[in-house]
């Protein structure tokens, strides 16, 4: 979290006092063996709504990063497993608060295996401060007439009742807030 806040040129605390490590959630996932994995989606494309997931996942693989190089062209590339590593996604609400400078990666996960089961758990990290006066969106440090807001500020309240209603495919929350 420090060096991110160091990346947008801010004291390391920044998004701790935000209290973006306080909310923690963790998910496991299970992805059974299946017969015509080709046919099927683990999970379909997504970003994640909270500030960063940092995720462990097996030796099957079948996590994919979309890319988009410098001509604009898109294409899915493997998020390997790596014994021992963790892989960290920046999410939407991280995209929201840096004022667009880090994005949330649109990521998906495909069945590689029809032989073995896969499983990943993801720990996500929201903001803890949930109060309907507690505001979030592009920090406030950031923001200068050179660099003005391109999101709306909002509760978490509010925020999270949007990602509720969303389609989980869509890049629809992050635009949802968009000024
Ligand atoms: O299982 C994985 O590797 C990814 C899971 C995921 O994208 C998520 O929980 O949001
Ligand atoms: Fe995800």
């Amino acid at each position: 979290m420090a060096l991110l806040c160091e990346g947008l040129g801010l004291r390391g605390e920044t998004l701790e006092e935000a209290s973006c490590l306080e909310g923690k959630l963790m998910v496991c996932h299970y992805y059974p063996v299946c017969p015509e994995p080709e046919r099927t989606m683990g999970i379909v494309p997504h970003t994640d709504p909270g500030v960063l997931t940092v995720l462990a996942q097996d030796g099957v693989g079948g996590l994919q990063v979309k890319h988009t190089n410098e001509d604009g062209e898109s294409y899915w590339v493997d998020a390997k497993p790596v014994p021992g590593a963790l892989v960290i996604n920046v999410g939407d609400l991280l995209q929201i608060m840096s004022n667009d400078k880090y994005k949330s990666v649109e990521h998906r996960v495909v069945m590689k295996s029809h032989e073995e089961a896969r499983v990943s758990s993801a720990i996500f990290y929201n903001p803890g401060k949930r109060g309907d006066s507690v505001f979030y969106g592009p920090l406030p440090d950031l923001i200068s007439s050179g660099n003005p807001p391109k999101y709306r500020n909002f509760t978490m309240s509010e925020f999270l009742g949007a990602f509720f209603k969303r389609d989980l495919a869509s890049k629809a929350l992050i635009e949802h807030f968009k000024i």
